[in-house]
């Protein structure tokens, strides 16, 4: 690999910035965020928006509780001049949005600008220019200086054009495009400059937008840089401090929220990360990310694939299975000892709820491997753990119990998550919660030909002891009728088939109540040992004696099978 040709970019400051503060700063609020979906995304994508897509886009953004939106760079092209002239004409921007659209320095673009935006109610106005001495050379073919005159003409520009607007509440926005590789000398004064002719106030702040434009540096290079700018800006205090990061490194979100441990007030980005090349910060990752650790992210994720679906048909690409929070299989764990842990997680949840008389939504969440609780964002827990080959006893349990209600015992668990890799092992695919049931039935309910029916019982309950009579058939076909006594029904039964010469001892009974399609029936599990070896049974029926009753058939049968 000829990495001689690569050079160091960026990270001067690593070196001067030595009382840097933003390494003991955490993030306790949200930033102001800011949607570049229908400006920034959109200029990446091979189809880009037409309106019908703009529209959806827009309303996602503005239901999602965005106030600070840029829907497009109208002077570039006629679809993104007629949805703005759309939204305003058709009244569709809430009184707690600004727009923003998006110009770059040359005064017929300008012009073109303020034609889109005229009649709207609010407007921010946002000029971006290439600094970088490698943009100022090979792009521009401009002295730095010559860069600086474009950059303050322009603002003239806007600020006169902004002048004889009537009824328009006009907010400016600067961007030194590629600020992170300019001189941060040359960039603080270009953007001092710049602030200064629009007269930034605090009760008339200015934008100022600190781009990542390609992503170069690890993000600390990127958090020195913006506490830098911080520090040293002039009407500090008259600058909503903005960031952008591009994702080039895959570093966008670290060097994102780093910026706002440095002073960043704002967060420019786009839902799930689309924009050019790598993309831009992805908003649900950061908004999710501050969720997690009980900030309030200021925007509704409650219903992330309803996001994420109009967000693909807006962009028409698709979010990636791992893309965290939104992709399809975040919340899913195939491997054995972490479906076990959610199970336990989840159920040390519930009994903390109902400890507590509460819902689980009213206590900590605190369940391993899952940051957060999928039903918080409208994912639901059956795609939690989904089952294959590299699944245990832990997952396969909490699929039955999950999807069916089915709560196992823990030997028979054990037992049936052998059978059940065995299967995923052959076949090499996941198995559905169906499939499980039916290996589960397979294995417990339904024998071909079994070695023991039970036809009928009756059962006489005593002071300290139940009798039974029983009318079994065996593998050949013959009817007996049985009878035994014992503590409790099973064992009862346990001693009528010894009657009939099978010599059972009824080790472990469970059961409880099933809701399900069928309507109110009862689930039993048995464990015997007859000949001396452990065997497992189950039954489901209408009521819970004759489902005991048929667990310990069942297991007798599980010995033949
Ligand atoms: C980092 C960013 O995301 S910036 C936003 C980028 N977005 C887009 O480019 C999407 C929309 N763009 C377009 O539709 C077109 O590029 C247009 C309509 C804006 C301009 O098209 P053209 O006039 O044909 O110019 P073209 O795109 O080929 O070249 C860009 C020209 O603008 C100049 N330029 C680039 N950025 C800027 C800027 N911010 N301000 C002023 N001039 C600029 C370039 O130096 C080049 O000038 P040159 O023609 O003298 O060499
Ligand atoms: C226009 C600017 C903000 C931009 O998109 C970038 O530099 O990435
Ligand atoms: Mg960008």
């Amino acid at each position: 690999m000829p990495f001689q040709r690569y050079q160091r970019s960026g990270g001067r400051l690593l070196h001067e910035l030595t009382d840097r503060t933003w390494p003991t700063k955490s993030l306790v609020r949200a930033p102001i965020w800011a949607s570049v979906d229908l400006r920034d995304g959109n200029q990446a994508l091979s189809s880009p928006m037409d309106i019908e897509r703009k529209s959806r886009m827009f309303e996602l953004l503005v239901r999602m509780g965005f106030k600070d939106i840029e829907v497009g760079y109208p002077s570039a092209s006629d679809a993104d001049f007629s949805f703005l002239r759309t939204l305003i004409e058709q009244d569709r921007i809430p009184d707690d949005v600004t727009i923003s659209v998006f110009t770059p320095a040359k005064p017929e673009l300008i012009d073109r600008t303020f034609e889109a935006i005229e009649g709207a109610d609010r407007a921010m106005v946002h000029l971006c220019n290439a600094t970088a001495c490698l943009w100022r050379e090979v792009v521009f073919g401009m002295s730095a200086d010559e860069v600086q005159q474009m950059a303050l003409r322009s603002a003239e520009h806007i600020a006169r054009r902004a002048d004889a607007v009537k009824g328009t509440e006009l907010r400016f926005e600067y961007s030194p495009e590629t600020f992170n590789v300019t001189e941060p000398e040359f960039v603080l004064q270009v953007s001092n400059a710049v602030t200064t002719l629009w007269d930034a106030s605090p009760d008339r702040p200015v934008t100022l937008n600190l781009p990542t434009t390609v992503e170069t540096d690890s993000p600390n290079v990127f958090a020195d840089q913006v506490e830098w700018m911080h520090r040293n800006l002039e009407r500090r205090d008259a600058v909503i401090l903005s960031v952008h990061p591009h994702n080039d490194r895959g570093t966008a979100v670290a060097s994102a929220e780093l910026a706002v441990m440095a002073g960043a007030d704002r967060i420019e980005g786009t839902l799930f990360g689309n924009g050019e090349r790598t993309g831009n910060v992805c908003l649900a990752t950061l908004a999710l990310n501050l969720f997690s650790q009980g900030v309030d992210p200021q925007l509704d994720f409650s219903d992330i694939d309803e996001i994420r679906s109009t967000v693909e048909f807006a962009n028409q690409l698709s979010v990636p299975p791992r893309h965290p929070y939104g992709g399809d299989l975040v919340y899913t764990a195939f491997s054995g000892t972490h479906q076990d842990a959610i199970a336990k997680g989840l159920a040390a949840v519930e009994r903390q709820a109902a400890e507590a008389g509460t819902s689980t939504t009213e206590v900590p969440w605190d369940v391993p491997y899952l940051p957060i609780d999928p039903k918080d964002v409208g994912r639901t827990y059956e795609s939690v753990v989904r089952v294959n080959s590299q699944s245990g006893k832990g997952g396969v349990a909490h699929v039955l119990k999950s999807a069916y209600g089915l709560d196992l015992p823990r030997g028979m668990r054990v037992e049936l998550a052998r059978r059940v890799q065995q299967v995923a092992d052959g076949d090499g695919v996941e198995l559905t919660s169906r499939e499980l049931r039916a290996i589960f039935a397979q294995m417990y309910l339904e024998f071909e030909r079994p070695a023991l029916l039970l036809k009928e019982f009756r059962l006489t309950e005593g002071k300290d002891t139940v009798a039974v009579e029983a009318l079994v058939v065996d593998g050949d076909g013959r009817e007996q009728r049985l009878t035994g006594a014992g503590p409790d029904v099973s064992a009862a039964y346990a001693d009528a088939l010894g009657d009939g010469g099978l010599s059972v001892e009824v080790t472990e009974v469970s059961g409880h109540v099933l809701q399900d399609s069928l309507g109110t029936r009862y689930a039993a599990y048995a464990r015997i040992v007859l000949d001396g070896e452990p065997r497992y049974g189950a039954a489901i029926t209408g009521d819970a004696e004759s489902a005991r009753l048929g667990a310990v058939t069942s297991a007798v049968n599980r010995a033949h099978a």
